[in-house]
Parts: C-alpha cells; sequence; structure tokens
C-alpha cells in the first residue's frame, strides 16, 4: 500500500481529535476524546498539560486503528490548536512547571488594565495586531514565572520553555528534538512582531518574558521534525504543518481570497476575514493576526473572538442540567414561546471582541413565571447570533462594507439548525455550512500535505470546497433589528466598564 494518509492532529479547548485523511483529503477515520477543565477560581481556567498529551497520543494510536491504516502508511502530521493557552516546562525534563493556562484564563486582568494605564496599548498593537488584554499568552506566561517558586531564575538560567499547545505537543512528538511554532500561533502570544515577523525584544522586556523561552517560529507548511520511534511503531513520522485552529479552519474553508470570511463555533467563536497581504487595523476593537504565512509570506485578517459560543450550551448541560445533549437545545430552542423577550448575555469569563470587558460576568434578562428550559436554551443559542452580528458590523466597518456578504461557517454548534438559522436572520446574508465539518483538522492536514509536497497549491484545493447547506434569512431586516436591539441593551446590562 503506498504511504499517502496525512494524519491531522486538532487539540481544542474541550476534547482531542485525531483524523485521518486520505490523499484527495477525504477524513477516513476520527477518535475523539473529551478531557478535564479545572476552574480553580472565578475566571480562571486550566487544563493538565499532561491530559492533553495523553489525549493526543491515545487518539493517534485509536484513529490508526479504526482507520486499519499503518504508521508506515502516513505521510505527514498536520498540528491544530487552541491558541493562546500557556505551557511553561522545564528543558531538561520536560516537565510542565503548572497547569496550561487557558486562553479564557482573566487572573491578569490587573495586570492588562496596569499597562492599559501606562500608555502601553498603542505599542502592543501596532507590533502585534492585539489589544491589552488577559485572553493572550504574554501576561500569563508573566504570571507563571512570578507566582511558580524558582521560575524566575531558572528562565533567567534558559532552563525553562514556553510553548502554546503546538509546540508543547511538537516538542512531546519529537521527543524533545524541536522547540518550534508557526506564525499563526506565535502571532496570538503578544510577543510577535506581525509586521517584522519575529520575536520583539521592546515586548519581551515590557512583558518580562526572556527570549531564550521562546520557541523558532516557522511557515505553517514546513519542517517540524519527526516523532519520536516508540510512538508509531518504529516510523518516524514528519510533522509538516501547523497553524492555530482559528487560522486552520480559515484555510480549510478554503478562504484564501481577500474579503472571504469564515467563523468557527466550538467552545467560542471566532470570525477571521482574509485581509491580503497586508494587515489592517481595525476602528472597532477587533484583532488584526495572521491568516497562514507559506513560502516565508503572511497572509492577514481581521478576527472577531467571542469568548462563549457552545460554551454556553455546555453550561446548560453541565452547570443547569435542562439538557443532556448540545443537540437537544435545537428541538428545546423550537418549543419556545415566541411571545417571550429572554436574552442571556454568556459573560461568563467577560466579553471579547468588540467590548472586550473582561470583568463582566453572565446574566440573564426577561424571565418570567412562564419561563423555563425551553426560553433559557433559545436565549442561549441566539446570544452566539447576536454576539456574531457585533462582530460581522465591525468587520464591516473595518473593512469598508466589502466583507464577505456569505460567511461559511463550521465547529460543532454550526450543527445547530436553530443557532445558524437565527445567525443568518440576524446577518440578513446567507450562512454557508461545508460538506466536511471538520475544517479545522482539514485545514492541518492540508497544510501538512503542502509541506510534504504531496498537495497541490491553495488554487487547487479552493475547487475542492463544497457547501452542503446554505441558510437564508427568513425574517426582515426590521424584525431582526427589533430583536437585535434587545440583545444590545442587555449587554449594556452586563458591562462593567460601562
Ligand atoms: N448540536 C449542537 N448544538 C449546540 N451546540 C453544540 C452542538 N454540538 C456541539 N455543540 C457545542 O460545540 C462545542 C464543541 O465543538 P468543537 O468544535 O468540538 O469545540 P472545541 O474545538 O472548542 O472543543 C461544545 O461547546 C458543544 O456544547
Ligand atoms: O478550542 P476552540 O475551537 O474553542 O478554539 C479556541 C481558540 O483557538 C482560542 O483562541
Amino acid at each position: 500500500m503506498p504511504t499517502d494518509y496525512i494524519l491531522a492532529i486538532d487539540q481544542g479547548t474541550t476534547s482531542t481529535r485525531a483524523i485521518i485523511f486520505d490523499q484527495s483529503l477525504k477524513p477516513i477515520a476520527t477518535a475523539q476524546e473529551e478531557f478535564e477543565q479545572i476552574f480553580p477560581q472565578s475566571g480562571w481556567v486550566e487544563h493538565k498539560p499532561e491530559d492533553l498529551w495523553d489525549t493526543t497520543r491515545r487518539m493517534c494510536a485509536q484513529v490508526l486503528m479504526k482507520a486499519d491504516v499503518k504508521a508506515r502508511n502516513i505521510a505527514a502530521i498536520g498540528v491544530t490548536n487552541q491558541r493562546e493557552t500557556t505551557i511553561v516546562w522545564e528543558k531538561a525534563t520536560g516537565r510542565p512547571i503548572y497547569n496550561a493556562i487557558v486562553w479564557q484564563d482573566r487572573r491578569t486582568a490587573d495586570f492588562c488594565q496596569q499597562l492599559q494605564q501606562a500608555q502601553h496599548e498603542d505599542l502592543v498593537r501596532t507590533k502585534t495586531g492585539l489589544l491589552l488584554d488577559p485572553y493572550f499568552s504574554a501576561t500569563k506566561i508573566n504570571w507563571i514565572l512570578n507566582e511558580v517558586p524558582d521560575a524566575r531564575a531558572k528562565a533567567e538560567r534558559g532552563e525553562l520553555l514556553f510553548g502554546t499547545v503546538d509546540s508543547y505537543l511538537i516538542w512531546q512528538l519529537t521527543g524533545g528534538e524541536v522547540h518550534a511554532t508557526d506564525a499563526t500561533n506565535a502571532a496570538r502570544t503578544m510577543l510577535y512582531n506581525i509586521v517584522t515577523g519575529e520575536w520583539d525584544r521592546e515586548l519581551c522586556a515590557l512583558f518580562d518574558v526572556p527570549m531564550s523561552m521562546l520557541p523558532e517560529v516557522k511557515d505553517c507548511a514546513d519542517d517540524f521534525g519527526r516523532t519520536q520511534p516508540d510512538l508509531f511503531d518504529g516510523m518516524e513520522i514528519p510533522i509538516r504543518g501547523v497553524a492555530g485552529d482559528q487560522q486552520a479552519a480559515t484555510v480549510g474553508q478554503a478562504c484564501f481570497e481577500p474579503g472571504m470570511a469564515k467563523s468557527t463555533y466550538g467552545t467560542g467563536c471566532f470570525v477571521l476575514l482574509n485581509t491580503g497581504d497586508q494587515p489592517v487595523f481595525s476602528r472597532n476593537r477587533l484583532l488584526t493576526t495572521i491568516a497562514y504565512q507559506l513560502d516565508g509570506k503572511p497572509t492577514y485578517a481581521l478576527e472577531g473572538s467571542i469568548f462563549v459560543a457552545g460554551a454556553v450550551v455546555q453550561w446548560l448541560r453541565d452547570g443547569l442540567k435542562i439538557i443532556s445533549d448540545a443537540g437537544e437545545t435545537d428541538t428545546l430552542a423550537a418549543a419556545a414561546d415566541p411571545a417571550q423577550s429572554v436574552y442571556f448575555v454568556p459573560a461568563f469569563t467577560g466579553l471579547g471582541a468588540p467590548y472586550w470587558d473582561a470583568e463582566s460576568r453572565a446574566a440573564i434578562f426577561g424571565l418570567t413565571r412562564n419561563s423555563g428550559p425551553a426560553e433559557i436554551a433559545k436565549a442561549a443559542l441566539e446570544s452566539v447570533a447576536f454576539q456574531t452580528r457585533d462582530l460581522v458590523e465591525a468587520m464591516d466597518e473595518d473593512w469598508g462594507g466589502a466583507g464577505a456578504r456569505i460567511l461559511r461557517i463550521d465547529g460543532g454548534m454550526a450543527n445547530n439548525q436553530f443557532a445558524m438559522q437565527k445567525l443568518a436572520d440576524q446577518l440578513q446574508a446567507p450562512v454557508d455550512r461545508p460538506q466536511v465539518t471538520e475544517t479545522t483538522a482539514l485545514g492541518a492536514a492540508y497544510l501538512a500535505g503542502l509541506g510534504a509536497g504531496l498537495l497541490e497549491t491553495p488554487h487547487q484545493f479552493t475547487r475542492q470546497w463544497r457547501s452542503a447547506h446554505q441558510f437564508i434569512p427568513l425574517v426582515d431586516k426590521s424584525a431582526a433589528d427589533q430583536d437585535y436591539q434587545g440583545w444590545q441593551k442587555a449587554v449594556q446590562r452586563v458591562l462593567y466598564k460601562g
């Protein structure tokens, strides 16, 4: 049998997936497992790095078995990951010195505020395209170095390494041989200059992060080393593709032309609009980021980041316990009393774009004695559509109204008919769900195939993209606007910043 499969590892916020694709990029088999979410204090979110690695290793083994494919038939591995999540480990042992601090974690809000008050936001923004928010890695690294005993001294002696989840997995996969990341993940650390394409000395000084801890930055389709032999039956499989999960989804949705946009509904929701070879800086507090980097050339994107999308459904299941499965919200919401105006602002960990309010917390408005699980589920799903409209309106202004008129959607929650119909209604524009909804893994597989020289240029891949379902607006603009105004009022009531 020829060596012609690609293994994509998608290490997400709530679960780890491994998917095998054939050379035509058709998914052959998937293995997936959830892992523990740790909430030590209000606004804090952690993962055990060992869980991220163990689930990765096991899902890779499982998917090979499921697909009945041998390791020797895997031509290349692509890695994609939850972004910004921060891990610091010992160079000598590979042992993490603290749990992974997850992107949603808000513990460094005060530090960010101090830096804002000291007028550092413009510097950060021009160099990184980001805002001074706890979301990004820099202040999380600073926290670990300050709070873990001896960490700072060890870091200064060059004994500690930092990585986003991709780097940590590459380090583990290669048996400590390779400490690298790609430009899209580097762009989320708040230490990387997205214009010059290098780690920024001034920012590392500002956040007090020794540059010796930082990984080498590579293209998205590049040589990230080979797996250590005892992981895959003695085979050393090349790792050839890496991208942050939202950027991988942008690739997987074939958004290769300026003006094309995708929106991914996983734990959070992230809209990325391709802006071409020049960074566009937002006037509406959206982020500027690298969509992908090939042959040393970055393609930039405007990004809107919502911290809670699918996570609100998880909360209905695990917190409120009104459903036992995420999919149940679909029928539950459809049965809600249409006369009630319940709004749910899911600011469990503050609000992301365009509000950037780390201290606000969630609230439900408009409850009556007749409100029940159906009305709450409906409001939860609708919150995702309203939040996306917030982003798309901001993007339209920044991009001169010439943004994508059709949004490509993916992620676990894109399977929810009710939520996605509401989205089309709110945007007053069509919403396209593709045939392959595992676009994040697909993007990573494509990059790995490109890096391994198995696959052709992006234009070839673009021709393969197919819509499976298009949602079109079913309400008129005035009804949608009236609904949206209720949301805007609800948001104003939870904003901490006022
Ligand atoms: N049918 C559905 N309806 C609503 N939400 C869903 C549905 N299926 C999955 N989800 C939500 O989507 C999220 C999982 O999507 P996924 O893309 O796997 O996320 P992640 O990569 O962040 O782990 C969960 O938060 C889950 O609650
Ligand atoms: O794990 P996801 O799919 O929710 O994505 C998380 C993002 O990368 C955070 O920036």
